[in-house]
């Protein structure tokens, strides 16, 4: 249940323009099909979109329902925090919302276009940062991120630029030439990070972007996005800093159990505590540590 009223107006949310290369397939016309499907999308008038829309997205694994039935609606333009405990399922939400698992009911759109029916158009105007997904570890690093620009169809000259720039912003200029496979857990995600905005993509959704990453890199990560948002992009982060979600984010929904408990402007969902209180408060499971009486010494 959600409750906090969400309405998918983007008030307060920086302006419209958008980053520089992207939204080729939303401004080319739809794939067979597509025109039919961009006017049924949830909040598709043409020029106050949603970045993504999430309509009944379910997955289950074994016979337990992981997502349940979620509605999600992300405006263009915002910094929006997915936050939840362990096995909320953040991650099968974004892995479905972008085209990497596929759901057992429900539909997405980006930017007014289905992302099941239409993945290459959809893939096109994202970013992702998936976690745990194995990467091209035998490449480099200038490589991987190569590779990634490449593989968007990117002229060779703009690659290079991009990928020299993306190694300085993330300090992987000295291990450029390194195997990924020999890269430690931070640099893993730097470099993945990278490879997710070599195309710059209209919306970008990373699935626990600062886990492993030092503190330096992290303030680093957090300019590059924040400029990429007041630019007109949209990111999605998932993480389990909450202070983090309230200093960086403008919108932000809980899930547990598989259900959006909260979903809004930081702000609201929040209602005048921290968003760490109000997220212990709507979650539970805070326990007594009287049982780990051995652990204490004395
Ligand atoms: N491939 C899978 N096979 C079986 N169960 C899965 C699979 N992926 C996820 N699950 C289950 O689905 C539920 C949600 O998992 P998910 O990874 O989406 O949670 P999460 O919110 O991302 O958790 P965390 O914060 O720990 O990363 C959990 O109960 C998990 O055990």
């Amino acid at each position: 249940m959600t409750d906090v009223p969400y309405s998918s107006s983007p008030s307060g949310v920086p302006g419209a323009a958008r980053p520089a290369d992207s939204g080729a397939a939303e401004s080319s016309p739809a794939a067979p099909g597509g025109a039919e499907n961009l006017s049924a999308a949830p909040g598709a008038a043409a020029d106050n979109r949603p970045a993504l829309v999430l309509r009944g997205l379910t997955k289950g694994f074994n016979g337990k329902v992981a997502v349940n039935s979620i509605d999600l609606d992300v405006p263009s333009g915002s910094f929006y925090g997915l936050v939840g405990p362990n096995g909320a399922g953040k991650t099968t939400s974004l892995s479905m919302a972008t085209g990497l698992l596929r759901p057992d009911a429900g539909s997405v759109w980006v930017h007014g276009i289905n992302v099941w029916e239409h993945q290459l158009q959809a893939k096109r105007l994202m970013g992702i940062l998936p976690d745990g997904v194995r990467l091209f570890d035998r490449l480099s690093g200038e490589q991987l991120v190569t590779y990634a620009g490449l593989l968007r169809g990117m002229d060779r000259e703009t690659v290079k630029e991009r990928v020299r720039d993306l190694l300085a912003a993330l300090d992987l200029v000295k291990d450029a030439g390194t195997l990924v496979v020999d890269y430690s857990a931070g640099m893993t995600k730097k470099i993945a990070l990278a490879s997710a905005l070599i195309h710059a993509p209209r919306v970008l959704v990373l699935d626990e972007p600062f886990e492993s990453v030092d503190p330096v890199s992290a303030a680093n990560i957090r300019d590059i996005l924040q400029s990429y948002v007041s630019s007109g992009g949209t990111v999605i982060v998932s993480s389990h800093v909450m202070d983090l979600v309230q200093r960086m984010c403008d919108h932000v929904a809980v899930i547990a159990g598989g259900n959006v408990l909260a979903a809004g402007t930081v702000d609201e969902v929040r209602s005048g505590a921290s968003l760490e209180d109000r997220f212990v408060q709507l979650v539970g499971g805070r326990h007594e540590t009287e049982g780990l009486a051995w652990l204490r010494s004395s």
